[in-house]
């Protein structure tokens, strides 16, 4: 049997923050050592909630080891609405995590979508591609970007970014960057990475907390069942890990590891 996803759970989001802030943390460390700047793609949904109460708590009596100012910040999804409207991934990151940075901070590159392309998803696509494209060298020059981390959710349906169970965009093999206009969670109308390059990332962390997310990990890592969170741990193995909750594995017979970098 290959390499397996590391699965680490927690008794709450208390004791997992820290472990999720130390990961974060030494994948920065990693993509700064090898390019200068760190890459990372975030999701919406839950996440930026648990990654705000991760990455602004620096242990007490300890200098803040985020280094902000050289984050270069992509959303994993992004949904096709203005960026200050209730359904953005962008509002929602701003309003948990960006807002709360104190004025002192140097502050991150954040890469949103272009709001003035809202009513064509292909066109808003490209362009966010073409985005990836200027930041991660030309599309002829890498085959796929390579995020230095990909902060995932896990949806009750097993869907992460906006790749949803038995879609035809679960076969996307040249895209980097991919509409859907039939979300089966609203709002319809999206943009989302795409399986290769979330597969090609260097490291992927999903955070999934809460007993409502319970029976869809039993079947994500009991069965698989080509769910999308199920073909994530497939493509990457031991590159990818999950932090959890215990509500969130109760019951999962997959071996959960003690925490460790
Ligand atoms: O629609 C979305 O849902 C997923 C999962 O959200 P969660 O609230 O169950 O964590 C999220 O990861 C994705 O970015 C978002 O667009």
């Amino acid at each position: 049997m290959g390499k397996q996803a590391n699965l680490y759970a927690f008794p709450g989001t208390a004791s997992l923050a820290p472990a999720l802030r130390a990961y974060v943390i030494s994948c920065q460390d990693a993509g700064l050592q090898r390019h200068g700047v760190f890459k990372v793609a975030v999701s919406g949904g839950s996440l930026p909630k648990t990654l705000a109460q991760a990455l602004l708590a620096p242990p007490k009596g300890e200098a803040d080891q985020v280094k902000w100012d050289k984050w270069e910040i992509f959303f994993a999804d992004e949904r096709a609405v203005p960026l200050d409207h209730a359904d953005s991934n962008y509002a929602l990151l701003k309003a948990e995590l960006l807002d709360k940075l104190s004025a002192s901070t140097p502050q991150p590159t954040v890469h949103t979508i272009d709001p003035t392309q809202l009513e064509d998803t292909q066109e808003l696509a490209d362009q966010y591609e073409q985005v990836l494209v200027r930041s991660f060298a030309s599309r002829d020059s890498v085959k796929l970007p390579i995020f230095d981390l990909l902060l995932l959710g896990c949806g009750p349906d097993g869907h992460t970014c906006s790749l949803f169970p038995g879609h035809e965009l679960l076969r996307e093999t040249t895209a980097w960057v991919a509409p859907i206009e039939d979300s089966p969670k609203p709002p319809p109308k999206r943009i989302t990475l795409t399986l290769p390059v979330v597969n090609h990332a260097v490291r992927v962390a999903f955070v999934a907390t809460g007993g409502g997310k319970k029976e869809i990990m039993k079947e994500i890592f009991e069965q698989g069942n080509g769910l999308p969170c199920a073909l994530v741990n497939e493509g990457t193995g031991d590159r990818c890990s999950w932090f959890v909750d215990n509500p969130a594995v109760e019951g999962v017979s997959y071996p959960k590891r003690p925490f460790s970098l």
